[in-house]
């Protein structure tokens, strides 16, 4: 960790002392070894340390042009760099995603407002790699990867994100020309949202209605240019622009794009997946969802990438309440440490353990996913719904802890949580955008409790189920009797199991009942609240399953010290999860008044625990702290001077008096109304 090298606050250095166990070690597991922990500070450094990129400028200050224009320059600075490290560290494909990885990182401190490039290195080149062709991957990736083209992934329209089906822009197929024609026949068929599309990149992968031989053949990804690549002027028949002003992501450089009579050559169809031929015929492909594989990839990286910025949120709250002084608990004391009081402590450990077991899942489905693209690839595609529906549900539950962690968080940094210095509302815009984007969440949900029902019938009618919902049968079997609760860690993933299980249920009844008097489609509908918290209380079954599962394996490897914080960090997250949804468990688990009380002192007693090892754990997440960017949340502590020094930064105190005083304050005193 590049430490700060001004002196430490003497509160944090007494907690610091505290510590009992390895903080290095958790580190290397966070990142998934020494060599990569290594890795990781050498890229940090390597692209921190460069003065062209001027850290110093707050570009919060900046107007939004300014914004966007500087974020562009810091990028070309980065990319170029990326280059020159590829090179020297032997410009293979592994050595590209290590640096992309650590850039993830990097990429927040030197763009807090968010990167016009991330589109690029993202859905662009993941939907090239993995939607083309032998030749569409020769002609295409050489001209990505060296940034001769960049590009970005248009989807949405502004009648349509979610339901895609009903996307409007088509491309026409002509056999005798062997072009496709683009139109936006609509308003609400202009793409709208694609990320750097506004001002940035010059093309894009493009999702329309195919048209050929008179008929349409659903939406297909196609490569199209959108500027010309000396001028940079929207090419004829293009009208495309930026978006404006947002909640967040204000340097992402969303855009607007409509086609009008656009030429597309024919070879720029992606054709792994579908296949036109050159006279027009459509041959369908395996899976038609095949074309949705981007998202699928980006949900699973959604899920890291909502880890580290739980991770970095309760690195700020923490540190600054450990150093923070309020309000004596005992009337004669000083000023507790404000970590003292136990509402504190519960507003930021159990967001702290949501960061370990969520990134537990990351790298869970990470694995799956490549072993189900690897059966993708020679043509099984049996586990692609399990994927979908599981990427779906964590990317929606993960996300939408993620804001719910970092708002808190913000919460418990009182007032200067609410400075802009404190660095909690980057992380909070990146969060509630997470939200939304890549499938809005309650979408989500929803598309994850249509793989719940299917599943809930299959258990009904004795069929198999896939691993992560087989506790369908412990519910069905037992017949409508209660799970009896114990308070073991299994017990409270049954109890979990249990609720998720047994709303399905209710779900699943919901939808047969009234299939009586609707159509299922509408039976369905009426029943979404009851599908929605199914999906998250699946959502929670998955998270601590996996992290029971992962944890265990990681205590068996680390040393005793590190392994009983991990035992620590398991509880916490698990006895957090069963007392926030314990209305759930009440339904379906037959818990008592004194389980409830028992789990509650048991909170305590893991708070009392964790108090040690809470800053060991923060410290261990190794955030630098020009990544971490923040006032109350530096690794030296020294709150208050790092306060007074960013307001004085502040553009009004550069001058005694502000112009305005003569111009109008002066004046209207003076007046006497
Ligand atoms: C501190 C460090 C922090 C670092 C953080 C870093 C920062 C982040 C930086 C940047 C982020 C930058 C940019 C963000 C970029 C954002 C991009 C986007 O948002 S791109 C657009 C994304 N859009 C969506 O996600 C659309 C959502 N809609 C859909 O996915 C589909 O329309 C939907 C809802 C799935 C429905 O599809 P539809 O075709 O209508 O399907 P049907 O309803 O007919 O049928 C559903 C059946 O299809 C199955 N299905 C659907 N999808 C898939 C799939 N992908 N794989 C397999 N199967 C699929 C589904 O299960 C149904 O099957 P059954 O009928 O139930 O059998
Ligand atoms: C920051 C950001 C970046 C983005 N980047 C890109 C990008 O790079 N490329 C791109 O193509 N797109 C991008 N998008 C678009 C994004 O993917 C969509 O906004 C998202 O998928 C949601 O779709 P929508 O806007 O149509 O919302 P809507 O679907 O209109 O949602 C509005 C409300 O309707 C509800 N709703 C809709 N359908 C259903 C349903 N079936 N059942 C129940 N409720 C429903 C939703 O839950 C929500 O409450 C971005 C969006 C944001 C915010």
């Amino acid at each position: 960790m590049s430490k700060n090298l001004s002196i430490v606050n003497k509160d944090l250095k007494e907690e610091r002392d505290k510590i009992n166990f390895n903080v290095e070690e958790f580190t290397n597991w966070f990142y998934g070894g020494a060599e990569k922990v290594k890795e990781k500070k050498y890229i940090e450094n390597y692209f921190l340390s460069d003065k062209d990129l001027n850290l110093e400028l707050d570009t919060s200050y900046l107007s939004y042009k300014d914004k966007y224009e500087e974020a562009v320059r810091r990028s070309i600075v980065v990319y170029k760099k990326l280059y020159k490290l590829h090179n020297e560290m032997g410009g293979t494909h592994e050595d590209f995603v290590k640096i992309m990885e650590n850039l993830r990182f990097t990429m927040g401190a030197i763009n807090p407002e968010g990167n016009p490039f991330v589109l690029h290195f993202s859905m662009f080149a993941l939907t090239i790699m993995n939607m083309t062709n032998d030749e569409q991957k020769a002609e295409w990736l050489p001209r990505i990867f060296n940034c001769n083209i960049l590009g970005t992934y248009a989807q949405t329209e502004l009648g349509h994100g979610t339901y895609i089906q009903r996307l409007e822009t088509t491309a026409t197929y002509d056999p005798k020309t062997k072009e496709f024609t683009l139109n936006s026949p609509t308003l609400t068929s202009y793409k709208w949202w694609p990320g750097n599309l506004g001002h940035t990149v010059d093309h894009a992968i493009v999702m329309a209605q195919l048209y050929s031989q008179g008929k349409c053949h659903g939406i297909q990804p196609f490569i199209v240019q959108l500027r010309d690549s000396e001028t940079h002027k929207p090419l004829p028949g293009i009208d495309i622009g930026d978006i404006g002003n947002k909640v967040g992501f204000q340097t992402v450089n969303n855009g607007f794009l409509g086609f009008k009579n656009v030429k597309v050559p024919y070879k720029n169809m992606l054709m792994k997946n579908s296949k036109l031929l050159e006279d027009g015929t459509f041959i369908k492909p395996k899976n038609a969802k095949l074309n949705y594989g981007t998202m699928v990839i980006i949900r699973v990286h959604m899920i890291i990438d909502a880890a580290c910025r739980i991770a970095k949120a309760t690195t700020i709250a923490l540190r600054y309440s450990l150093v923070r002084r309020q309000s004596p608990i005992n009337p004669n004391e000083i000023e507790p440490k404000i970590i003292e009081h136990i509402t504190q402590q519960n507003k930021i450990f159990p967001g702290i353990a949501k960061a370990v077991v969520f990134k537990c899942m990351a790298d869970y489905l990470t694995k799956l996913h490549l072993s189900i693209t690897q059966e993708g690839n020679t043509g099984n595609l049996a586990r692609m719904p399990e994927l979908h529906a599981l990427s779906c549900c964590l990317k929606a539950v993960c996300t939408n802890e993620d804001a719910k962690t970092v708002e808190v968080c913000r919460l418990s940094c009182g007032g200067h949580g609410f400075l802009r210095s404190a660095g909690l509302d980057d992380v909070y815009r990146n969060s509630t955008a997470a939200q939304t984007y890549e499938g809005e969440n309650t979408v989500m949900l929803l598309q994850a409790a249509r793989f719940l029902i299917k599943s809930f019938n299959e258990a009904r009618n004795g069929g198999s189920l896939t691993e992560g919902v087989k506790y369908l049968f412990d519910f069905i079997g037992r017949n409508g009797k209660r799970e009896i609760f114990d308070n073991s860690i299994n017990g409270i993933l049954r109890a979990i199991q249990a609720a998720a299980a047994g709303r399905t249920y209710i779900a699943w009844k919901h939808i047969e009942d009234d299939k009586r008097h609707n159509s299922i489609e509408v039976a369905t509908n009426l029943a979404g609240v009851h599908l929605t918290k199914a999906a998250e209380l699946h959502g929670y079954v998955c998270l601590l399953q996996v992290g029971i599962e992962e944890i265990e394996k990681i205590i068996r490897n680390v040393s005793p010290a590190l392994g009983l914080v991990f035992k620590n960090i398991l509880e916490l997250f698990a006895v957090d999860l069963i007392l926030n949804k314990i209305g759930d468990v009440i339904q379906h688990v037959d818990i008592s008044n004194e389980d409830i009380e028992k789990l509650e002192k048991q909170m305590e007693t893991l708070f009392k625990f964790f108090r040690t090892s809470a800053i060991g754990v923060v410290d261990g997440f190794d955030f630098s702290d020009p990544i971490i960017d923040s006032t109350l949340g530096s690794y030296d502590g020294n709150v208050y001077e790092n306060l007074i020094n960013a307001a004085r930064k502040s553009p009004l105190n550069q001058e005694d008096v502000n112009r305005t005083f003569h111009l109008y304050i002066k004046p209207f005193m003076k007046s006497n109304l």
